[in-house]
């Protein structure tokens, strides 16, 4: 069926350009980020994320990683600015992470990956009438992506890990609610901008992705907690842990990469 595709041997990335063309496609995310390979742009204005009237709903297990949905039906946690031509709405943050001691950003620095990388999914309310229609337009998406590094344990990041416990299974959800992704920023807003896609199927290139420069840290504990979360859902015999969910890089295809400040 249209929707087995996964992370491992054989479903892995390098097999889903047989289900989805797109794969090979001229804009297609993540890529390596070459720092000194980039033009710093001095148009590119500051990216001002607003989520003070957090609207959360519900955290939920999808198979391919845990997510935190939101209340999309008004501007009240948008992110505006730098590379945006309008305000684009928070619809969900979801994470990549790697198995134990690997790391599983999609992303990565001069061939550099870290451990893991938060993905905040916004949509462009202003051109499109749905999130769905936004996810196939181009630039219809905006993806602010945030590396974590292991180090100290993360002030906020328990309220999310208490919970996962509660969406071990594949197609598990639970309530959410009130919690404000700003605690998850690093101090420093700086960012690598470019043009990219979806980096699960359908692969859509959809994306104006904003890549923060600063990551922020995590210890490996409560890292260790995301890899508790099953693939499988609760009705399956085998249990297959939910871990290495990331897509590695894909070509840049002549694309350019722009630095803020
Ligand atoms: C509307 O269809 C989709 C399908 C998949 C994703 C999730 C992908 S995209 C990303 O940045 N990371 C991921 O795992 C999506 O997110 C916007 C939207
Ligand atoms: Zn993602």
């Amino acid at each position: 069926s249209g929707n087995n595709w996964g992370y491992g041997k054989e479903n892995g990335p390098s097999l889903w350009h047989k289900q989805y063309p797109t794969a090979k496609g001229s804009r297609q995310s993540p890529i390596d980020i070459v720092p000194h390979q980039l033009s710093h742009d001095p148009s590119l204005g500051p990216i001002v994320p607003n989520y003070d009237q957090c609207t959360s709903l519900n955290i939920s297990n999808n198979g391919h990683s845990v997510a935190v949905e939101f209340d999309d039906s008004d501007d009240r946690s948008v992110i505006r600015g730098g590379p945006l031509d309008n305000p684009y709405r928070l619809k969900q943050f979801h994470f990549h992470w790697g198995g134990k001691g690997c790391h599983g950003s999609e992303h990565t620095v001069a061939g550099n990956s870290y451990a893991s990388e938060l993905h905040l999914v916004h949509w462009n309310a202003v051109k499109y009438k749905t999130y769905e229609e936004a996810a196939t337009a181009p630039n219809g998406l905006a993806v602010l992506g945030i590396f974590l590094q292991t180090g100290d344990d993360h002030r906020w990041l328990h309220t999310i890990t208490d919970a996962l416990y509660m969406v071990k299974f594949k197609g598990s959800v639970t309530d959410f609610k009130g919690f404000n992704p700003k605690c998850l920023l690093p101090s420093s807003l700086h960012y690598w901008t470019y043009l990219g896609s979806l980096t699960t199927p359908p692969l859509h290139e959809s994306v104006i992705w904003i890549i923060l420069k600063e990551p922020i840290s995590v210890s490996e504990r409560q890292l260790s907690k995301f890899r508790m979360l099953l693939s499988t859902g609760e009705e399956e015999d085998q249990r297959i842990h939910m871990e290495n969910n990331f897509r590695p890089p894909q070509p840049l295809k002549g694309r350019r990469v722009r630095s803020s400040v």
